[in-house]
């Protein structure tokens, strides 16, 4: 099902349909002439919209005119989706059944912590100056005749929304669903939210998929997770108490896999075990399989301190200096990898994943041999690291296995010696099967993740599509070599 509301983030307004979420389809997005913040793929888009941004206009505009900074001249886009709410509130009247769904919708506002009461207050002030009045009072036509209530709606806003995100998974906005509100969050779901973006009518686009990635039996409670749960336990923990206000006691908070993915270091015996990551608690730690003690105990808590440091900063650094962050996560992931971080661990996983990103942004035309290898390496350790946590199927995990193989698939700038048995990733008609099967695989992964009815979505046409032309490179080559053979038998034994 399509949100009932939508509202990108604004560093994705002009790269995406502000309609519907799509990226640009036949040359550029065309920009709203009024307000000159919206942008759309056409104008059906733009008519299919207009309900909702004839008022949203005037309010971008004036928003725009009391700005102090040409930076902050579009407003966020929780107030922006917040807007979006109020005025189908007021259109639709208090009997409507999206007033009356959105009523229902869990409110934690009477557990509020302190900090999330001043953050609250905060959007709200904004929120009555975007709609264009000057004070909570002035809500009436809205259905809201208190601050209370705003602070209500906020509070439910917040308790309620979900991440828009691409079909490859890169969060571009929030929307507002309220039959998907329902889910409670578990760390360890069965089932996930998402949209694979291939709905036949694209303004019906962006549509919404719960899709199971478990078998669900009945009466069996559905869960999808709140938050990213390759994160090690604390960090979700504090994740879900800050934003929705309540303490995790899934079945994987309560007894957590040991030695956790999300925590491990190798054997110090190289057993092919893993240890639990020590902490100031627990500096006794063995290896889960042959019981060797971890004795660099202070080494590996040093090591994920720095690392973690360095992940805030280059994630910091990311678009305001690409360079720089790029030159952070290449010096401190041999450290992570040397000082024995599984490839699942926290915060070798994110940096490897921050790494490959901005290697991926950095491809210019004059792409070279070197950069794309790296590119694959780190793409691998990424996709090695996020298998070890995510279940068979996992939309993230299947997103992860399709970029390598999209990756292993491009041709190769200056093909290197395809013998050399000991380099990754190989060369030649080596790296065209690899990037074959990992794109096999990654369809079977995609199927799941993003729905069989849906084939996976658009990154599982994507993939299909790779597919093909990989078989006829490997039939073309396969066939290359049937006729050298052929030729050699017909000359007869050399001499
Ligand atoms: C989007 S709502 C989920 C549906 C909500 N439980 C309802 O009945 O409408 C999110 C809120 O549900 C509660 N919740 C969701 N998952 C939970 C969990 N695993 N443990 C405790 N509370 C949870 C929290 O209060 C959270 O802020």
């Amino acid at each position: 099902m399509r949100p009932r509301v939508i509202a990108l983030t604004t560093s994705a307004l002009a790269s995406f349909c502000s309609h519907c979420s799509g990226p640009p389809q036949h040359g550029a997005l065309k920009r709203c002439t009024r307000c000159r913040a919206i942008w759309y793929c056409d104008a059906e888009c733009q008519n299919k919209d207009w309900a909702y941004h004839k008022t949203e206009c005037e309010a971008l505009q004036r928003w725009a005119t009391m700005a102090p900074s040409p930076e902050l001249s579009v407003p966020s886009d929780a107030i922006r989706c917040l807007g979006r709410v109020l005025w189908d509130r007021q259109k639709k009247g208090p009997e409507s059944e999206f007033v009356k769904e959105w009523n229902m919708l869990q409110s934690n506002k009477v557990a509020l912590q302190t900090s999330a009461l001043e953050a609250y207050t905060h959007l709200a002030h904004s929120v009555v100056r975007y709609v264009g009045a000057t004070s909570p009072a002035e809500l009436m036509p809205f259905g809201i005749s208190s601050a209370g209530q705003l602070v209500d709606l906020i509070s439910k806003f917040t308790t309620n929304t979900f991440t828009l995100t691409s079909p490859s998974l890169d969060p571009i906005g929030v929307c507002v669903a309220p039959t998907f509100a329902l889910l409670n969050h578990s760390c360890d779901p069965n089932a996930v939210l998402v949209f694979p973006r291939c709905a036949e009518v694209k303004t019906q686009e962006p549509r919404m998929n719960l899709i199971a990635i478990r078998p669900i039996g009945v009466d069996e409670e559905i869960f999808i997770s709140y938050v990213d749960t390759t994160l090690p336990g604390e960090s979700r923990r504090s994740a879900l108490q800050e934003t929705y206000n309540f303490q995790c006691e899934c079945a994987m908070c309560r007894e957590p896999v040991h030695p956790d993915p999300r925590q491990s270091i190798w054997c110090p015996k190289a057993c092919g075990g893993t240890c639990p990551v020590p902490s100031s608690e627990v500096d006794l730690v063995r290896c889960a399989r042959c019981r060797a003690i971890v004795s660099s105990v202070d080494s590996v808590l040093d090591v994920v301190r720095i690392g973690q440091e360095a992940l805030d900063k280059a994630n910091t650094l990311q678009f305001r200096d690409p360079e720089k962050s790029i030159k952070l996560t290449s010096n401190m992931l041999p450290i992570l990898i040397s000082s024995g971080l599984t490839p699942s661990c926290h915060p070798l996983l994110a940096l490897t994943r921050l790494h490959q990103e901005l290697l991926m942004a950095s491809f210019t035309p004059d792409l070279t041999q070197d950069i794309l290898d790296k590119t694959i390496q780190a793409s691998t350790n990424y996709s090695t690291g996020v298998s070890s946590i995510l279940t068979y199927g996992h939309p993230v995990r299947a997103a992860a296995l399709a970029e390598l193989g999209k990756l292993l698939a491009v041709d190769e700038i200056t093909p290197q010696d395809p013998s050399a048995t000991d380099r990754y990733p190989p060369s030649g008609p080596k790296r065209l099967r690899l990037a074959y099967e990992t794109l096999v695989r990654a369809r079977e992964e995609l199927l799941i993740g993003f729905g069989k009815v849906n084939q996976g979505g658009s990154i599982g046409k994507e993939v299909r599509e790779a597919i093909v032309r990989l078989e006829k490179e490997l039939g073309v080559w396969t066939q290359g070599i049937r006729n050298a053979l052929h030729d050699q038998r017909l000359a007869g034994p050399s001499k």
